[in-house]
């Protein structure tokens, strides 16, 4: 078969696809114009067996007809051809799980005359996040914010460097910690985790160091610290900037120099961690402001990656419901009306997926029939569509916020029932439906 930049007979296709078995990942060989020369076991395990010599990667991995680039995706093989370099990206496959987070991996394969004839492509699979529903308490995601923020993720995850996690209360801070933790090379060792907002010095001191027997009144044996129990592991600073200014001092020490004593010690230990801070707070202002030490803010901020806030990704929205439902007690065969889901696509979520958490969390305690609606949501998420809804009427011509119908004549009626003056008879008549039609409407809003 000839192939751009490469010629291929049956015989050397299926010799490479055996030395491709040797890497234990899904693997390929690509042409320099996107079609799939070879592939593994690992590979067809994964994305099925490929029919035809001229399927793609972009068929293959995203069903789409043009390359990503032109599908407005960054397409790593383009890269490799105009930098001639190596290249990694995160993209979404369709697998046989289902869409899942890929960490494609394209190198350029070079003749001896140093030409490209071909691109070997690795798919890490990424097992921190998924992007469908499935089993596991990790994190799942899939819209761009998501995908950026692991992709730093993975970037950062292989190598010891200190990593600070941005973001606002409930965006998955700690949770974005245990998978950077998990894709690490020290996944094998502990991961503990410091809540360090309300520690007072004394009990800063001996949580995070530990004490010895007699060090203080009450310490009646030896104590390991945090810093100990996190040995060979990930020491996970939670809520970094509620340090005061004197516990600064301490932790900059530790990181500094890589040792401490316990508390009543006269020995110098050596630690041994990955350091992974966190805060809601903005540290750079902190700093400005004298509450947070500029030194310690260099040394903690070598990596940092933003967590996206849930109104940045209002797409993950429904997977992020459906996940969540299931790993509720009871939330299991619970499901959300669109109505609900409409309403809360437009809330604006100040405590983000924790706070979706504890939306549906209530929810399933009140939907009796199993279905989440309208009246099982908190006031707040109400009291925006209000606003919403009053815009609506007011505006003759807007057509920012189109509401589906129900969720427009559930408002509708909640707001003529609060201002019309007359009996139910009478709204019913203006309304044009029978009376009984208008008290099951009522039943509902309530
Ligand atoms: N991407 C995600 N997928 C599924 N669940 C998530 C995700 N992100 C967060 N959660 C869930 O949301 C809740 C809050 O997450 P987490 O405690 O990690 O947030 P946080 O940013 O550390 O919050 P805080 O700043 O208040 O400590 C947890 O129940 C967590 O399991």
């Amino acid at each position: 078969m000839a192939v751009k930049g490469l010629d291929l007979t049956a015989t050397s296709l299926a010799e490479m696809s055996s030395i491709l078995d040797v890497i234990k990942e899904p693997a390929t060989l690509l042409s320099l114009d996107y079609r799939i020369l070879a592939y593994n076991q690992a590979y067809q395990a994964i994305y099925g067996e490929i029919q035809g010599a001229d399927k793609t990667c972009y068929q293959v991995s995203h069903g789409y007809s043009v390359p990503c680039d032109q599908a407005g995706e960054s397409c790593p093989l383009k890269r490799c051809q105009e930098t001639g370099q190596k290249q990694r990206v995160l993209h979404l496959h369709n697998t046989d799980q289902g869409q899942e987070h890929v960490d494609v991996e394209l190198t350029p394969v070079r003749n001896s005359e140093n030409d490209v004839i071909c691109y070997l492509e690795i798919m890490h699979l990424v097992k921190e996040a998924r992007a469908t529903p499935g089993e596991g308490a990790g994190m799942v995601g899939r819209s761009a914010a998501f995908s950026r923020m692991l992709e730093m993720l993975r970037r950062a995850a292989p190598s010891t460097i200190t990593v600070l996690l941005l973001g606002e209360s409930g965006t998955g801070k700690e949770l974005a910690a245990r998978a950077l933790h998990d894709a690490s090379l020290r996944s094998r060792g502990p991961f503990v985790t410091v809540e360090c907002s309300g520690l007072t010095e004394s009990l800063f001191e001996s949580e995070l160091f530990g004490h010895e027997r007699g060090a203080f009144t009450g310490a009646v044996g030896r104590k390991k610290g945090l810093i100990e129990a996190a040995r060979g592991g990930t020491l996970f600073l939670d809520e970094i900037g509620e340090i005061p200014l004197p516990q600064q001092v301490k932790l900059l020490r530790l990181i500094e120099t890589g040792t401490y004593r316990t508390v009543g010690g006269i020995e110098p230990m050596h630690a041994d961690f990955r350091l992974v801070c966190a805060t809601h707070r903005n540290l750079k202002r902190q700093v400005e402001e004298g509450l947070f030490r500029q030194d310690l803010y260099y040394r903690i901020s070598a990596f940092p990656i933003d967590l996206p806030s849930l109104r940045e990704r209002p797409e993950d929205l429904p997977l992020l419901i459906d996940v969540l439902l299931k790993r509720i007690a009871g939330g299991d065969s619970v499901q959300i009306t669109e109505s609900a889901l409409s309403v809360l696509k437009r809330y604006a979520f100040p405590g983000n997926i924790r706070e979706l958490r504890n939306i549906l969390e209530r929810g399933v305690l009140l939907a009796d029939d199993g279905r989440i609606d309208l009246q099982h949501l908190p006031k707040e998420c109400l009291v925006m569509e209000e606003d919403v809804q009053v815009s609506v009427f007011n505006s003759q011509d807007s057509i920012e916020h189109i509401l589906p119908l129900d969720v427009f004549e559930q408002r509708y009626l909640n707001h003529l029932v609060k201002v019309f003056k007359g009996d139910n008879k009478q709204l019913a008549d203006q309304l044009g439906i029978s009376e009984r039609t208008l008290y099951r409407k009522l039943s509902r809003l309530k």
